[in-house]
């Protein structure tokens, strides 16, 4: 029986085409408990190679482009599906191969372009020639991985773009920590918080400007186990909801809300989308597990394709170094989002609050770190800003925590091309070249305030909440009352905005008199 080793560069052995997603290193923090026994059980992920993924992405352009005859003519979720699905000789290839092993317990999806399998450690190890799992521990953390690399056989991986559970540990810890960050901040005597009134004062919005349609609804999305808590949005709203019509219940919990303490990520977004996206019907998605002990992203995108009602705006506030995630899990995200466009859905993600990153390659050189889904040219990302004057309602300058960057995986779309392109020649002392990728994806496209907010969490209300978190569910909840305006007036939703952003050249972010 004869396998192909999946790496990452495409090179020719012997004939044969090898690509590459395996990251074997066990990060020194880790350590080696021993052998699992073969009975163990492991869940792992099959992605199936999906039809006409470069088709969809021209689509999404046109789709997306305000001068396209085709803006705003969205697919519903069986047209996506059914442009998208593998080809039978994949899905059969692919269920033979695994029940062949005996691999029976698996769940799939409507798109049928993931397997979702448990089995044991035995099986996983003949169905992967190499792969040894092994347990890890850290702290109170162990996990099941391998170190080895592993193959397919040859009839199977060009059915495959990846196999998810065998590989990768957590990144390490950031060593600016958020304590730090509000003591610090605090110290300088910011005492005047940003609260909904100085948000809807700030962006102008006026009583009127609060959901009316009916039909229009808005997400934000949760992940590492952050719960909001109802009885916290309804104690914020009845703090700081004066002045406007708003909700003050989430409309519908998608997933399993914890019975822990609130997290202050969630409390955040859910009190601030509502905030600006006021009287607009909300949801959340609670998004158990982990992938590699990351957010499972993937998982998220997967089940709003197979939902066929779906708010049209969606933020998240999370985020992972680029450099922690595989190339292709990450494309396979991508083609999520796209497919997410092509229903026009808004998904918009935070920058992040490290400003460029950086990561040490060498003791003696390092380059800037960007994040994705921030860094994914399908998504909306935004970044933060701050008060100039920050005890007035001023003009905003760049908040020096404010996630940006440009992708060293995905290259520059066409349409942010000529607006970065005038960044990148008419910008002054701009970094080393070195330090960064000038042909990648440069996010943020926009931004709004992210400096000193107010939150109620766990029945407190929290001041100094700083970051990309909390201005981006404020623009969401912006775009969904376009939407709702939108709505009214019988025309489709925003969808993916960057195409239609990036031709208004900045005027869309500002109002007329600014
Ligand atoms: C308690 C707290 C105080 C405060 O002032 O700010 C603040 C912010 C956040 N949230 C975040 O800093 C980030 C933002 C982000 C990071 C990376 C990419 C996009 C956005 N969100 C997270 O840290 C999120 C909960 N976790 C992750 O994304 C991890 C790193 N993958 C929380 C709490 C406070
Ligand atoms: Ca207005």
């Amino acid at each position: 029986m004869r396998h192909v080793v999946v790496l990452s560069l495409l090179c020719l052995v012997r004939g044969e085409v090898l690509e590459a997603d395996q990251d074997t290193i066990v990060p020194e923090d880790w350590r080696l408990v021993g052998r699992v026994g073969p009975l163990q059980e492991v869940e792992l992920t099959f992605a199936l190679k999906q039809q006409n993924v470069n088709m969809i992405e021209e689509l999404l352009n046109h789709l997306s482009d305000p001068d396209s005859q085709q803006y705003g003519k969205y697919l519903s979720l069986e047209e996506v599906a059914s442009l998208v699905r593998p080809s039978k000789e994949t899905l059969k290839v692919v269920q033979q191969w695994l029940l062949r092993h005996g691999v029976h317990k698996c769940h799939t999806v409507v798109t049928q372009d993931f397997l979702q399998c448990v089995m044991t450690v035995q099986v996983a190890e003949a169905l992967l020639p190499g792969a040894k799992f092994q347990r890890y521990s850290k702290g109170s953390q162990t996990l099941l991985r391998s170190a080895t690399l592993y193959s397919v056989h040859e009839d199977v991986f060009q059915h495959l773009d990846f196999v998810g559970g065998v590989h990768r540990f957590p990144p390490k810890d950031k060593n600016i920590s958020k304590g730090w960050e509000g003591a610090r901040r605090a110290a300088l005597g910011y005492h005047l918080g940003v609260t909904p009134a100085v948000i809807r004062s700030r962006y102008n919005l006026t009583a009127k400007d609060v959901g009316t349609s009916g039909n229009n609804s808005q997400a934000v999305a949760q992940f590492l186990e952050q719960y909001y808590h109802p009885a916290d949005l309804a104690e914020f709203m009845s703090l700081f909801g004066g002045g406007f019509t708003h909700r003050s219940a989430v409309e519908r919990v998608v997933g399993t809300q914890g019975r822990g303490k609130a997290g202050i990520e969630a409390s955040l977004d859910v009190e601030y989308i509502m905030s600006s996206g006021a009287n607009i019907s909300t949801w959340v998605f609670t998004n158990p597990g982990r992938h590699e002990s990351q957010e499972p992203f993937l998982q998220w995108m997967v089940l709003l394709s197979n939902m066929s009602a779906l708010p049209w705006v969606h933020t998240i506030s999370y985020g992972d170094d680029e450099d922690s995630l595989s190339e292709a899990y990450m494309n396979r995200i991508n083609t999520e989002f796209m497919k997410a466009g092509l229903r026009g859905i808004s998904m918009l993600f935070a920058s992040g609050d490290s400003g460029a990153g950086c990561r040490h390659l060498t003791k003696q050189s390092n380059t800037f770190r960007p994040s994705f889904p921030a860094s994914s040219p399908y998504v909306t990302t935004v970044g933060g800003t701050s008060f100039k004057n920050p005890f007035k309602l001023s003009n905003e300058v760049t908040d020096y925590i404010s996630g940006g960057g440009f992708s060293n995986i995905f290259p520059m779309p066409d349409y942010q091309a000529d607006a970065v392109g005038g960044y990148l020649n008419n910008t002054q002392s701009l970094p080393p070249e070195t330090y960064f990728n000038t042909s990648g994806r440069a996010y943020p496209d926009m931004a709004a305030l992210s400096d000193n907010y107010w939150v109620v969490s766990n029945r407190v209300p929290i001041p100094w909440i700083s970051g990309t978190s909390a201005s981006t569910p404020v623009v969401g909840g912006i775009l969904s009352l376009i939407n709702d305006q939108r709505l009214l007036k019988g025309l489709p939703p925003l969808g993916f905005i960057n195409p239609r952003l990036y031709k208004l050249k900045g005027k869309g972010l500002f109002d007329e008199s600014e």
